[in-house]
């Protein structure tokens, strides 16, 4: 299970984005996570990869509490979790061939040795070729790279998926490829995925089930419904108001 319970949580001193969110993603469940701009999915997203500390609440990734974030977290928790992002050239380092872009989670945790095999064989998975694998950032398109984000997300078989408006930026056919990709993975492994998108066609057909982020704007009250204060569509409580 990836558990997300009373998350509180924001940026700064400022207000809290986020007040008392729980989320409970089943292992192989797709959980899609809607609602509009500014609302707090990606930080959500973000707190469920590991990669920003909320101010309240728990995160429990197969039974183990987290208390490190970033770079902080135990590393077999960190890659238990795979991340993609909207912006493939926000997320990649413009210096290095996309091959090194896949291959980088491996070098961080000292597998140099496996990266040549399992760059080529994730390649293949994601529709890169091996001459796409040689060029930097610049020298591919947005489709191109965010396939090779995808591979470095799939580069430790994570445990589970954190997929930030993974497609938003592409076309149909690229957005289909990403998420066939995806999901053959998740056939194959059981994989868990938290996907955020604005795109509820997408996430109806992508996904077990829908959660909706109420808008940051809506109430704030902490007696009353709230902000962070997701609604299941499907009834199925996992993500549960307080
Ligand atoms: N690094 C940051 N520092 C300060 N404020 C931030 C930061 N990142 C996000 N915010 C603020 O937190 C709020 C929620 O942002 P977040 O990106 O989580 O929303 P979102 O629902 O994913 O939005 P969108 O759909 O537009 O991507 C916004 O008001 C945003 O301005």
């Amino acid at each position: 299970m990836l558990e997300l319970r009373d998350i509180t949580a924001g940026y700064g001193h400022a207000a809290p984005v986020l007040e008392n969110v729980s989320l409970t993603i089943a292992p192989g469940e797709a959980v899609g996570l809607l609602g509009p701009s500014g609302c707090g999915k990606s930080t959500l997203a973000r707190i469920a990869a590991l990669l920003h500390p909320p101010r309240a609440g728990t995160v429990t990734v197969d039974g183990e509490r987290v208390r490190g974030w970033r770079h902080r977290a135990p590393r077999h928790l960190r890659t238990a979790i795979g991340v993609t992002f909207q912006q493939p050239r926000a997320a990649a380092d413009p210096r290095i061939r996309l091959a090194d872009t896949i291959a980088e989670p491996l070098r961080a945790c000292g597998l140099a040795a496996t990266a040549k095999a399992r760059t080529a064989e994730l390649a293949e998975t994601v529709g890169l070729t091996a001459e796409l694998l040689h060029r930097r950032p610049h020298e591919v398109s947005d489709g191109q790279l965010q396939r090779a984000c995808l591979a470095r997300a799939l580069v430790h078989e994570p445990r589970w998926l954190v997929c930030d408006e993974m497609t938003s930026m592409l076309d149909a056919s690229t957005t289909a490829a990403l998420v066939a990709t995806v999901e053959t993975y998740r056939d194959r492994t059981r994989a868990g995925l938290l996907a955020v998108s604005h795109d509820r066609d997408l996430l109806t057909r992508w996904c077990d089930r829908i959660v909706q982020l109420p808008s940051a704007l809506m109430t704030t009250s902490r007696q009353g419904p709230g902000r962070g204060t997701p609604g299941s569509e499907d009834d199925s409580g996992a993500a549960t108001p307080r």
